[in-house]
């Protein structure tokens, strides 16, 4: 029997993907995906239904493509040595303020970048040439700098140099302390003994209250990583039943920050009420949102420790959207029980986040997202992404009256699911 054919499989499934996306590409009249300065920045909309599900296989199929080219020997050799210096030269070209100084149209002299930005003229081009072997920036020609389609957004949006920038300065040196925090605390709950306590010094927002610079750059990150990656308010005011809560019920967004999810419930369904639960320094912020949506007489902001015994009894739905990820089980069954001493009989507690799927059952890029979160929140926060198990188990360990009533996921979210918990009657 003739061995399977991998990389002609794998290139007949990119050609039938490709012509999904061309096809999509032509009858919408989109602009066609392009390295040059002036090409789309996101290509195939997330809501674009078939051409959206062939984009996911299409980057499936040309790693796994790509990645048998290369091959195993190839493969372990370089091991990453290209990404490693491509993040390190791309923190320090942001640094410098290097996006923002190339022109949005044309090029630019390597002298004249230099002189305007500080960064050494010397070193100028070894960075940007690591990063322009990455499709960020281009040299049309020899001595001078362009953008690329990459690299353009960088010079508008602080929000994604700020996704570089967490990537460059606080994931790598706690990457770097893994096998030091396994060594020394692999079996621990507490956001004290992580690889980003030993990198930085403090926990992962201790450091941040002392070092607003980078409080302020890790919400921007979050804001563009949860934008194009987390479920976003409009899906979730989507994807769970909301309308047949009765008219005036009260949701709670515990840990929601300035409130922006419930805002975007609370647009959607104009019978709720809502009250996002956060530390002070929010209040302000959540209040002038509210003010700016029309929403200030529905959604109200009460500064509340969701580690103190939960002050609203009897609400219809206690929401978290990202908050049991950052913590340990330990800390998850403090604040999840006191939540439950104040549901009532009707109450639902609505947790949004990821349900790791059964190994072997997703693409090998979502399998890789999905750990890289896990890791990060393990080695940050000592917490961890949970599979159907780990919620069973945590859920079980809290109250035995407390059951699963369901699992909203796919198709109606992306990312993360909706954890619904009621209390048995
Ligand atoms: C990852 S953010 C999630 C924010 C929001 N739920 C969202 O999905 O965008 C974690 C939030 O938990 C809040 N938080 C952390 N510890 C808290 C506590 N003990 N009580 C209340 N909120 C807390 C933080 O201030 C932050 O707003």
């Amino acid at each position: 029997m003739a061995a399977v054919n991998h990389l002609a499989q794998l290139a007949a499934d990119i050609s039938s993907n490709v012509a999904v996306l061309t096809e999509y590409i032509e009858a919408n009249k989109l602009p066609q995906p392009s390295f040059d300065a002036d090409g789309p920045s996101h290509p195939i909309p997330d809501d674009s239904g078939d051409a959206a599900v062939a984009r996911a296989a299409l980057i499936e199929a040309t790693k796994a493509l790509h990645t048998l080219a290369v091959g195993p020997s190839e493969t372990t050799i370089y091991f990453n040595l290209p990404e490693l210096y491509f993040v390190g030269a791309m923190g320090t070209l942001c640094h410098y303020k290097i996006p923002q100084n190339v022109p949005l149209q044309g090029s630019i002299s390597y002298a004249e970048l230099a002189s305007k930005t500080g960064f050494p003229e010397n070193l100028l081009p070894r960075f940007v040439r690591m990063a322009a072997a990455n499709y960020y920036f281009a040299e049309p020609q020899e001595g001078f700098v362009a953008h690329s389609a990459f690299s353009k957004p960088l010079a508008i949006d602080e929000k994604k140099q700020a996704a570089i920038w967490f990537r460059h300065t606080e994931l790598i040196p706690t990457v770097a302390k893994l096998i030091d925090m396994v060594e020394q605390f692999p079996d621990s709950s507490e956001p004290t003994e992580t690889a980003f306590h030993m990198a930085f010094g403090g926990t992962f927002f201790g450091h941040k209250e002392t070092h607003i610079d980078h409080m302020i750059k890790f919400g921007y990150a979050m804001d563009t990583f949860t934008s194009g990656y987390s479920d976003s308010g409009e899906a979730i005011a989507k994807a769970f039943a909301w309308e047949d809560l009765p008219e005036g019920s009260l949701v709670l967004d515990i840990g929601g920050g300035t409130g922006h999810i419930a805002a975007a419930i609370a647009e959607a369904h104009p019978h709720l009420k809502f009250e996002v639960q956060d530390y002070e320094k929010l209040g302000e912020e959540s209040k002038k949102l509210m003010a700016s949506r029309g929403l200030s007489d529905r959604v109200g902001f009460r500064v509340h420790s969701f580690f103190e015994p939960e002050p609203v009894k009897g609400a219809a739905v206690y929401f978290f959207r990202n908050i049991f990820h950052d913590w340990s089980d330990l800390y998850c069954s403090k604040f999840l029980k006191h939540v439950v001493d104040a549901m009532g009989p009707d109450s639902r507690v609505v947790i949004c986040d990821i349900v790791v799927p059964p190994v072997n059952t997703t693409s090998k890029i979502a399998a890789s997202r999905v750990h890289a979160l896990d890791l990060q929140m393990w080695s940050s926060f000592n917490a961890k992404e949970r599979s159907e198990k780990d919620w069973e188990q945590l859920i079980a360990s809290v109250d035995s009256r407390l059951t699963i009533e369901k699992v909203i996921g796919q198709p109606k979210m992306r990312r993360d699911s909706l954890t619904v918990l009621q209390l048995k009657k």
